[in-house]
């Protein structure tokens, strides 16, 4: 696989794409996008870890035992020159929803999708209460995700991926960085 691809689209002097990776809570989006980073050299934004850092909540939902996500604070955060400016492109954003982010924003949208009980091992495995890993499972049954991204996102950018397996994650990588390399041909200099 190609390496450092983010250094190739600088020294052509094209402006490179942003990814946004999003799916249910246990999809696999952390860790694909942490490694994807590593190995193309995007930067990885996980939106909710970001939030933490920087205090961008407006309170606890005891129900959904979440923070619940200052959305304007993060695209404020996101589109400052003086801050992240996700503009200059070149990053991968990790956040379960997709649909408070500006289209332009991104260039390629891609669903992580993980079969039921999978998903419900995965999220035990966190420790999540029974009503959270239900509520989660059913999200990921009801496509709740998927469909919020058909509703914000042009349909040809958004790319839904398994996220079952080892072997699946290594062909995410794969195919993540093969569409990179298409990309590049095609990206306008800036
Ligand atoms: N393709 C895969 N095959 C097997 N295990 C995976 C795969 N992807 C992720 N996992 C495992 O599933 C668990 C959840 O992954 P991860 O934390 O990356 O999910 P996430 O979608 O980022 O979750 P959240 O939205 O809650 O942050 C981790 O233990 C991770 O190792």
């Amino acid at each position: 696989m190609a390496t450092r691809l983010i250094e190739e689209y600088r020294a052509q002097g094209r402006r490179p794409p942003n990814l946004l990776v999003c799916g249910t809570p246990g999809t696999g989006k952390t860790s694909l996008c942490e490694e994807l980073a590593q190995r193309t050299g995007w930067t990885h934004i996980d939106i909710s870890a970001l939030a933490l850092r920087r205090q961008l909540h407006e309170g606890y939902d005891d129900s959904r035992q979440t923070h619940i996500l200052d959305e304007d604070a993060v695209l404020d955060e996101l589109d400052d020159a003086n801050q992240v400016n996700i503009m200059q492109g070149g990053f991968i954003v990790d956040y379960h929803g997709c649909d408070f982010f500006p289209e332009r924003f991104f260039d390629l949208v891609l669903i992580l999708r993980a079969e039921n009980n999978i998903l419900w091992e995965r999220l035990e495995a966190r420790g999540y209460p029974q009503t959270k890993v239900q509520e989660n499972v059913e999200a990921e049954i009801m496509q709740v995700v998927l469909e919020e991204a058909r509703e914000s996102y042009k349909h040809e950018i958004i790319q839904e991926l398994p996220s079952n397996t080892l072997d699946d994650h290594e062909a995410n990588l794969e195919r993540i960085s093969q569409w990179l390399l298409a990309h590049m041909e095609q990206a306008p200099r800036v």
